[in-house]
């Protein structure tokens, strides 16, 4: 199948610091991709680039096989985006944007059904000045769906937004996904992407370190042991003496599980010194850590070079 969009060995300065290096990414029609890194990794440069909103020294990206460069746009006729902060008009209402910014026969339809999707009926028809971050943030985002885009792209879309417009938006976006809509949406937390992303792209410091399905990096994640009993620091003592690094954490003794068969030989030793284990709890895929994982090697090796 082909991509969506392609972005291949993208290279770009400001001044003499260089942003972007060598940035390659794909992402297939309905996937929903995570572009993950940490502040001032080029996440938002990345984003502007496909926008088309300044020149690059060199790569190509295609939207539908179709170059983007500054000064050919028309592919991005497809494109909704999110960038940054909504360029919102403040005297005018958060329905004259919608108004303003619609096309096709059934534009009067797309409203009605945007302002249903993002649940924006109540304040609609007051201005833009009156509203708090969070209702400017859903104006943007409906502004980015409004046309219906094969390929949307949104900057930290979460920001502002509550736990139950965060909630809303990641069912929005997974609904628009099965219909075929694509995302590449950008954010510094893994774990506020992971429930909706297929596949995470993650940059550090303008390059590409890693592009991989969320099981893949799941899969390198690590996993723990949790462990309280009625004497955790004698249980700490007791294991490191056996080979273990337990460390206390809280109320809990946590261990890495290295293989199955850990567990079983944990409580026995615990059991055989006459402690008692209160409770037993496993930590799976923690992808924030393998993402910091990663992070780390990426800045070890760029270190040693
Ligand atoms: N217009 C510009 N002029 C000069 N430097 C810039 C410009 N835009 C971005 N940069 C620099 O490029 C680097 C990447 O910035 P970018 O905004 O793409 O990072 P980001 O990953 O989106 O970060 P954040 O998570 O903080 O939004 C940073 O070092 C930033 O200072």
């Amino acid at each position: 199948m082909n991509n969506i969009l392609a972005v291949n060995q993208l290279n770009k300065s400001f001044g003499k610091k260089h942003v972007l290096q060598d940035v390659s990414f794909t992402v297939a029609p309905g996937e929903v991709v995570g572009l993950i890194g940490p502040n001032g990794a080029g996440k938002t440069t990345v984003m502007k680039a496909i926008l088309g909103l300044f020149p690059w020294e060199s790569g190509q990206i295609a939207i539908n096989q179709q170059p983007v460069t500054v000064s050919s746009h028309q592919v991005l006729d497809d494109v909704g985006a999110l960038i940054e902060y909504p360029g919102i008009y403040p005297f005018l209402t958060g329905y004259q944007h919608l108004e303003l910014f619609a096309t096709g026969k059934d534009k009067q339809q797309r409203i009605d059904q945007v302002i249903e999707q993002l649940k924006v009926g109540s304040y609609i028809q007051r201005k833009a000045k009156s509203y708090s971050l969070g209702m400017k943030q859903k104006l943007g985002i409906a502004l980015a769906l409004l046309n219906h885009p094969q390929l949307v792209i949104l900057d930290e879309p979460m920001n502002g937004l509550d736990p139950q417009a965060t909630r809303d938006l990641r069912d929005l976006i997974m609904t628009l996904a099965k219909q075929g809509t694509s995302f590449l949406i950008s954010s510094h937390i893994l774990s506020e992407l992971e429930k909706i992303v297929q596949e995470v792209v993650i940059i550090d410091q303008g390059k590409i370190i890693k592009q991989a399905s969320i099981n893949d990096l799941a899969a390198t994640g690590h996993s723990f042991i949790l462990l309280k009993t009625d004497d955790n620091s004698r249980a700490q003592q007791v294991l490191t003496k056996a080979g273990y690094q337990a460390e206390l954490s809280g109320e809990q003794l946590k261990l890495e599980q290295k293989d199955e068969k850990e567990l079983a030989q944990v409580i026995q030793v615990l059991t055989e010194q006459q402690l008692n284990i209160l409770d037993v709890q496993h930590q799976h895929n923690d992808l924030e850590a393998s993402l910091l994982d990663l992070l780390k090697k990426d800045q070890s090796q760029q270190v040693k070079e």
